[in-house]
């Protein structure tokens, strides 16, 4: 049995950065890795998905060419497979990069299972097939990720059905594809896929795409991405086998496909991780109760980071969460402060949330809201983006911003701008005496202020400070 101070189970974003706060300050550690090394976010998610989306946008820009006086652009046409090719070269140089971190440990990296025997004892099935390997850790960070929702029965139809571990593997892609869930990743790679010229067709059980909140904006965004690919928004829907392929059934009508990318959320890696030896109480789904602000469950010395604590999915607050927890694995009980929510969605135009949500904010009797329509913005008018919605929220006696979503070329500008004056807890009225250039697209994030500031201030404030 081997003793150590601390166990890191999972080596994706939130262990790696665990990882590297633990190896400053002791030897006394083991990572413990099953599956696939490299991450999630670089292997088969945020890396190869944007890349993916900057062939598909630059290759929709042809659409324009003719208004912008550029000739031949119809002419253009898409090699899907050297397509796919470029973002697996580009994605194996991100998960290289990423190799490092555990490549020189010896022994203290093990490839293989971990399951909990309680909090600070830990079984490694070990992938080279050698006896199991039984740790006892002081401290416990668990960070072992999400994988991908797929109906059990929709296994049968095999590879008819794809998710985000397989589509960047693929050698080419069929020319009719059903996108099932257009949450993110639905709309993200529903988008791209149609934008290559190939027939999709996205479906979503609820009325919004993404993770709008806002009606307003949820409704700029369906009637911005309808244009692009067909949407069934409203019902979840059935698959069955079909002559040629695959057939997609809402309930109100039936479609053949040659291939269904799922994209019906991930679900947290604690199958077999032995939790409820933890001796503390498990939600439904299966998971601890943890303080967000030191990851810590209960009283107990194992901390839960990164998206399998089932809190929030995405990259820079798994690497935060792994920080925190490493942190406090180290030098004992710390409560951070979280950032301020930021979320990005690389459609075009982009899908940001950034601050509380309408949804969280909707409630409130001081909720003042100001909005901008970019179809009217000009710079926008003049790059040939001109569309979508900004809805920013803000408190009446306070001005303080609180919170907004947007589907607006380059959004994912103004949510760090917005995301800056939230964190800085700044007014309505601060944020407008910054300078705004001319001509950019953030002269329609000041519209919206102006549209706030005219309410929440009677007249318009002074944009300038006075000395
Ligand atoms: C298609 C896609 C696009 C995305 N795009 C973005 C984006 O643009 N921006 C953004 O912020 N986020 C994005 N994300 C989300 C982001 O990738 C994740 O939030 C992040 O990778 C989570 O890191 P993690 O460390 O929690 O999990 P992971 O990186 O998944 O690491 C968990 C590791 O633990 C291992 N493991 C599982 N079970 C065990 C066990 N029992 N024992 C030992 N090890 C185990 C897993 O195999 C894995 O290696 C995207 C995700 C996807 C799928
Ligand atoms: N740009 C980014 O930051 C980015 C990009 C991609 C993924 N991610 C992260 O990855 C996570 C997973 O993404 P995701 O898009 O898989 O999950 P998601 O939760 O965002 O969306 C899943 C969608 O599938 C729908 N759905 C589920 N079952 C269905 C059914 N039977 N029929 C029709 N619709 C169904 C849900 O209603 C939901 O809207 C997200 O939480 C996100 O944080 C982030």
């Amino acid at each position: 049995m081997r003793k150590v101070r601390i166990a890191i189970l999972g080596a994706g974003s939130a262990g790696l950065t665990a990882l590297a706060q633990v190896r400053k300050h002791t030897d006394e550690f083991v990572i413990v890795n099953h599956g696939p090394y490299g991450t999630t976010c670089a292997r088969v998610g945020c890396m190869p998905s944007k890349a993916l989306i900057q062939a598909a946008d630059d290759y929709h820009r042809r659409h324009d060419f003719d208004t912008l006086g550029i000739l031949g652009g119809e002419g253009l046409s898409v090699d899907i497979a050297a397509v796919l090719q470029r973002v697996r070269d580009y994605r194996d140089a991100r998960v290289n990069g990423v190799l490092g971190a555990t490549d020189q440990l010896g022994e203290r990296s093990i490839a293989g299972r971990a399951r909990l025997d309680g909090p600070q004892r830990i079984v490694v099935e070990r992938a080279d097939g050698g006896d199991d390997e039984v740790i006892e850790a002081e401290q416990v960070i668990i960070a072992t990720g999400t994988r991908p929702v797929v109906p059990a029965p929709w296994r049968a139809f095999a590879e008819r059905v794809i998710t985000t571990d397989d589509v960047f593997e693929c050698a080419t892609l069929p020319r009719r594809i059903a996108v099932i869930g257009l949450g993110v990743i639905g709309v993200e790679l529903g988008q791209a896929l149609a934008r290559f010229g190939l027939d999709v067709v996205g479906y979503e059980m609820r009325e919004s795409l993404g993770s709008l909140s806002d009606p307003v904006v949820q409704e700029a965004a369906r009637q911005s991405m309808g244009e692009e690919f067909p949407l069934h928004l409203g019902r979840a829907v059935e698959l069955r086998e079909g002559a040629g392929g695959i057939v997609v059934d809402d309930g109100r009508e039936a479609h053949e496909f040659d291939q269904v990318l799922a994209a019906m959320g991930r679900r947290p890696n604690i199958d077999g991780l032995g939790l409820e030896t933890l001796g503390v109480p498990l939600d439904r789904r299966g998971l601890p109760e943890f303080d967000r602000h030191t990851l810590r469950v209960g009283e107990l010395p194992v901390f839960i980071t990164g998206d399998v604590n089932g809190e929030l999915q995405l990259l820079h607050e798994a690497s935060d969460e792994g920080f925190i927890a490493a942190w406090n694995a180290l030098h004992g009980p710390t409560r951070f402060r979280r950032r301020v929510p930021l979320a990005i969605a690389f459609t075009d135009p982009q899908i940001a949330v950034v601050g509380q949500s309408y949804a969280e904010l909707a409630g409130r009797e001081d909720l003042v809201v100001g909005e901008f329509d970019f179809s009217r913005q000009a710079r926008a008018l003049a790059m040939l983006k001109g569309s979508g919605m900004a809805r920013i929220y803000a408190a009446r006696g306070t001005g303080l911003l609180l919170g907004a979503e947007m589907l607006a070329p380059a959004a994912e500008h103004f949510a760090h701008l917005l995301a800056l004056a939230i964190q800085r807890e700044m007014s309505v009225a601060e944020l407008l005496t910054l300078p705004f250039y001319h001509p950019t697209l953030e002269e329609g994030l000041r519209s919206a202020l102006r549209a706030l500031a005219k309410d929440i201030y009677g007249e318009a404030p002074l944009e300038l400070a006075t000395l």
